[in-house]
């Protein structure tokens, strides 16, 4: 649906993705850079940037960096490369450094030096805020033009290509069947197609010598596999600003890490480093892991090219309607819900919880920690009260906590949480295929960015189905006499 409103579909969008693939393949020879092509041929599970990289360990070491003598750059059976203790040493100690980055290592925007800089700092400009990971993907875009590059060894050890849905072929966007998801990717790729614009635009008439790419041209192709590159692997640490940190990127992803970034020392100061410190004690053969933050899948496909299985901060998100909720409710049995039609003292407590007025923030979700978005649940129970003292004796904080039972009474309570299990049937309802159908598509070993995007729809699905669980335990705990509305 927001896809839709945004203009181009994402299918469309992803078409001409595809057809500057091609023309990404730029040759005209040039001192001082590197082409920004590159053979598919390399290692069949990851392919990278060059087919024989450098060792990204001993290019570390040699610019001065550490890293742990037990550590090794490894495939991993299913992530691609890891970083891992090697069977031989012995274990490692919690609060021990496995790497440690001086402050010249990590690749980020910096102070124009000169006009090819100054001409980088201003297509970054041009990039909305939300995009960071374009900014920094015009920097390594930058380095990797370039053939005396001091990141080369890094450069060339990065992936060639990532599963990022932007890059997913249209039948698989669709497979998604997540309209929120759908209007993030369709939002990249329409602007990856403008930038393209912009950037021929702005560069048209540049010099090489001042030119940020080293005179090549720049596609939507190219710029998506940069900004892609960034969102994958870069880190905000103190101050915000992202930087890629070679051979920590080479670290992989658990909510449970084995392993924590430290950075020492202020952003912009000479002596900035950043290492990796133990959390826990690392056996012997054991993957350093770190946690790249609490978010749900949209993040971590959008912007990682993965799905998290059992994603305990996965949410649905829905748009807080009186409309939806009177049918919710209804559905689930409320006598004479009035969600579109509140009282003046049920508006004012949904205008404290930003659901009502100006500026009031309507998107809401089910799913994550706190199973039902607080606001939502004391939205419900406010408008499922009958009277404003009974709701007047508790603050906001009681009334949007799922943890503080039935603090209207059972009654309202059996209602609202009823309310919700009828969003979370509606919400299950605009997959247009059933758990068992995706669960079938798994099976048969589809292309990778099928099972992804099947994937991705089977974990929403069932985490709806985990909350409904969980809401009828919940209902059926409230006393009996009282729970039937
Ligand atoms: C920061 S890089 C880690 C190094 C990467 N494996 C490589 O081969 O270069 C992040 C990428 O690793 C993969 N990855 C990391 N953790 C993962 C996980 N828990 N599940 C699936 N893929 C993961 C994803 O492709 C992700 O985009």
């Amino acid at each position: 649906m927001a896809a839709a409103a945004a203009g181009a579909t994402p299918a469309t969008a992803r078409k001409a993705l595809a057809s500057t693939t091609s023309a990404l393949l730029s040759s005209s020879p040039a001192l001082r850079r590197r082409s920004l092509s590159c053979s598919a041929a390399s290692a069949a599970t990851a392919p990278r940037i060059a087919q024989q990289p450098p060792d990204l360990l001993r290019w570390v070491q040699r610019e001065g960096g550490f890293v742990h003598p037990a550590l090794r750059v490894a495939d991993h059976p299913e992530y691609g490369l890891g970083v891992s203790a090697t069977a031989a040493d012995g274990i490692i100690p919690p609060g021990a450094v496995l790497i440690d980055l001086p402050g010249r290592i990590p690749l980020r925007l910096r102070r124009p030096a000169d006009a090819a800089d100054a001409l980088l700092m201003q297509l970054a400009d041009r990039v909305p805020e939300e995009l960071w990971s374009m900014r920094l993907g015009l920097r390594l875009l930058q380095e990797r033009t370039k053939s005396d590059s001091f990141w080369w060894p890094y450069i060339a050890n990065l992936p060639e290509t990532f599963t990022v849905p932007i890059f997913f072929p249209g039948e698989d966007i669709k497979n998604l069947q997540y309209a929120p998801l759908l209007h993030q990717i369709n939002k990249r790729c329409r602007f990856l197609l403008e930038f393209e614009k912009e950037v021929k635009q702005k560069l048209g008439t540049v010099p090489s010598g001042d030119h940020p790419f080293c005179g090549q041209d720049v596609h939507s192709s190219s710029l998506g596999w940069a900004m892609s590159a960034a969102s994958s692997r870069a880190f905000r640490l103190h101050g915000e600003i992202p930087m890629l940190l070679p051979l920590v990127d080479m670290c992989n992803h658990s909510f449970s890490p084995n392993a924590r970034i430290v950075q020492e020392g202020d952003v912009e100061s000479p002596d900035m480093s950043v290492k990796v410190v133990a959390e826990t004690q690392i056996d012997q053969n054991a993957a350093v892991t770190l946690n790249y933050g609490c978010y749900p899948n949209d993040f971590y496909l959008l912007d990682y090219g993965f799905v998290v299985t059992s994603n305990p901060y996965d949410q649905v998100e829905l748009s807080y309607d009186g409309n939806l909720l009177d049918a919710a409710s209804m559905a689930a049995g409320v006598s004479n819900p009035n969600f579109s039609t509140p009282a003046k003292w049920q508006q004012d407590i949904l205008s404290q919880l930003n659901l009502h007025g100006e500026g009031a923030v309507l998107k809401v979700s089910l799913g994550g920690p706190d199973v039902v978005d607080g606001r939502l649940l004391a939205a419900l129970r406010v408008l499922l009260a009958a009277d404003p003292d009974t709701v007047g004796k508790h603050d906001l904080e009681t009334l949007m906590s799922l943890g503080t039972k039935a603090p209207l009474g059972p009654t309202v309570e059996a209602s609202a949480l009823r309310t919700v299990l009828a969003l979370c049937a509606i919400a299950l309802q605009h997959f247009h295929t059933k758990i068992m159908d995706d669960q079938a598509v798994l099976k048969g070993e589809p292309p990778l960015t099928t099972e992804l995007a099947v994937q991705f729809r089977l974990q929403k699905k069932l985490m709806l189905v985990d909350i409904m669980q969980n809401l009828s335990r919940r209902i059926k705990s409230l006393s009996p006499e009282k729970s039937t509305a």
